[in-house]
């Protein structure tokens, strides 16, 4: 592994010293490490059109550059739970997966916003859920399953990203017709194929648009 990043680039998961810098919604700046200048910079210039209907656009978030990312280390046996990747960095991240593969598996979030009472409340006295405009209850899917393979990039973006996604705690994964991208892949697959996994980083890569005026440097009392 290179040195670890600078603390615009946070460390995870678990078994990994984290450098989160963030103060409220917003994050303090620091410049990225050289090393991975290159890569942000090559994928904030990828351009995607989400939709046949949709225009190409021409930048990935949106004519500014990616200002985050994560970098995650998984030993063969390690995964994530099912979570999301919440506001922040709505609308679009971008995963680049170095190393090994992993089979990146989307759920689901299913709502059943709690019934009102007539008084506003229910049993327990807490308001009802909102409802997410973005995921409505209706729209249920069956799981499903990316595999991310060694130098690829996958987009995670709109209603997928208000859903959940995991990668579960296998050494060996099981490639499978749930496994949607099969036709898209460098070293296609036989159904029921498994794959052994080796370790695997990731470079989860986003616009944060909120970042604070602050000097991380300065604060700690550093020159630089
Ligand atoms: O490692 C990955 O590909 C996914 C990581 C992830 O979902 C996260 O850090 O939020
Ligand atoms: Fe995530």
């Amino acid at each position: 592994m290179p040195e670890p990043p600078g603390p615009l680039a946070t460390f995870s998961p678990r078994n990994h010293p984290c450098i989160l810098i963030g103060i409220g919604a917003g994050m303090i700046p620091e410049p990225l490490p050289s090393w991975l200048q290159d890569i942000v910079a090559r994928v904030s210039a990828v351009s995607v059109r989400v939709t046949e209907e949709s225009q190409t656009e021409p930048y990935l978030f949106g004519a500014q550059p990616a200002n985050h990312v994560l970098i995650n280390e998984y030993e063969p046996g390690q995964g994530i739970m099912p979570h999301e990747d919440g506001p922040l960095y709505h609308p679009i991240i971008a995963t680049v997966s170095l190393g090994g593969h992993t089979v990146l598996r989307f759920s689901p979030k299913t709502q059943h916003p709690r019934p009102a009472t007539e008084a506003g409340a229910d049993d327990d006295g807490a308001p009802p859920d909102p409802v997410d405009p973005l995921c409505p209850a209706q729209t249920p899917f069956e799981p499903f399953g990316l595999l991310l393979e060694p130098n690829s990039l996958v987009l995670v973006h709109g209603l997928l990203y208000q859903h959940l996604h995991c990668i579960e705690e296998l050494t060996t994964d099981t490639l499978d017709a749930s496994i949607i991208n099969a036709s898209q892949l460098q070293q296609p697959f036989v159904p029921g194929e498994q794959r052994v996994r080796e370790t695997r980083v990731s470079l989860t890569i986003r616009r944060v648009p909120k970042v604070a005026k602050l000097n991380i440097n300065r604060l700690l009392g550093k020159q630089r």
